[in-house]
């Protein structure tokens, strides 16, 4: 539904967007994650006809988006990081004229939006003045927004930025019940959001897709392989003579000396159930004391997010303009 190839963005001699691909499949929820500046909202703004790209393709459901941006922009509901919406209005007055605007049939619209009211979880705000609404309440009228002319694909740009724990879950359940009915693309700097919404991810980090995955395969991808955990009662030299030649058993990988005659070290092993039974047999034989022994573990993609950026700082920092201005805004 989504396609996205080798799409760029200069700002000036900034580089914010380099040769970013991805697709969303029909029906997927898709999280696009990435640290603050990563270049989320340039990307998004792209794929929805609000910023015109320096080079790359997008495809929204097989249309060319920069031959045909009109029938293209029929096909997305977008709700922008900061939503416009107007704060003088009445919630269901607002929603209609967004109606109007996206050209929703004139007999269809009430409906349309009772429905977007009902999915949004916001009707009881419907008679409501905007501008007295509860930040919360005010994201999920601009989520009302993005699905009154019932698109196909929902772009959401950070749906949960500045919201209280609670209306966070709420709108996190809502993305989540839209799973298999809609296209859903959002982007969060919030590693949990898509943990828990997402069938896949696609990490963003300056400007550059820099994994790909369902969030379990990230978290397996970056654990590194077969690695096992093993606090013993040794010395380092100890405990490498009783490892040493044990089949199935590879490079010790680290040793932390921890005090009090104990060491924990991480070795990599063929098979971890199997290097598991080995190394406890191992330790048997020598007659030295095993405290731990168990597999490595990421314990949160948190911490995957965390070591990507890591690698990825190591790079040099891409040259930076004073130039804030934008070369090439699009109309919206
Ligand atoms: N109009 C602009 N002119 C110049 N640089 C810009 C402009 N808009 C964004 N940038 C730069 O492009 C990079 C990507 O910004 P972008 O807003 O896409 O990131 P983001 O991942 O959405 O982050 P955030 O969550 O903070 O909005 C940043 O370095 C930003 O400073």
């Amino acid at each position: 539904m989504i396609e996205v190839e080798h799409l760029t963005k200069r700002y000036g001699p900034r580089t914010a967007v380099q040769d970013v691909s991805f697709r969303v499949g029909k029906g997927e929820i898709v999280g696009f994650l990435g640290p603050n500046g990563a270049g989320k909202s340039t990307t998004l703004r792209m794929l929805t006809g609000f910023l015109a790209p320096s080079g790359g393709a997008i495809r929204i459901d097989g249309i060319d988006a920069l031959a045909k941006p009109i029938e293209a922009k029929k096909r997305i509901g977008y709700m922008p990081e900061a939503c416009p919406i107007y704060p003088e209005m009445r919630v269901r007055e607002y929603l209609r004229y967004r109606a109007e605007l996206k050209g929703v049939a004139s007999r269809a619209i009430k409906e349309r939006i009772e429905i977007a009211l009902d999915q949004a979880s916001v009707k009881e705000a419907g008679d409501r003045i905007i501008g007295q609404l509860s930040k919360g309440t005010r994201q999920r009228v601009g989520l009302a927004d993005a699905l009154v002319a019932d698109p196909p694909i929902l772009v959401l740009d950070e749906p949960t930025a500045g919201l209280d724990p609670n209306q966070i879950r709420q709108v996190r359940d809502l993305v989540r019940g839209l799973a298999g009915k809609k296209t859903v693309l959002v982007s969060t700097h919030i590693l949990p959001e898509v943990e828990s919404t997402c069938d896949r991810v696609v990490i963003i980090h300056r400007g550059r897709v820099v994994r790909e995955g369902a969030p379990d395969q990230l978290r397996q991808a970056i654990a590194g392989g077969n690695v096992l955990v093993i606090e013993a009662r040794a010395t380092h030299d100890q405990l490498r003579g009783a490892l040493e030649g044990v089949e199935g058993v590879g490079a010790i990988e680290s040793v932390e000396a921890l005090g009090d005659g104990r060491v924990r070290a991480r070795v990599a092993v063929e098979e971890l159930g199997e290097g598991a039974e080995r190394v406890f047999a191992a330790f048997a034989r020598t007659g030295l004391v095993l405290r731990e022994l168990r597999p490595e573990t990421v314990g949160s993609l948190e911490e995957v997010f965390g070591r990507l950026t890591t690698e990825e700082a190591a790079q040099p920092e891409p040259p930076a303009s004073t130039d804030e201005s934008s070369d090439e805004e699009a109309a919206s």
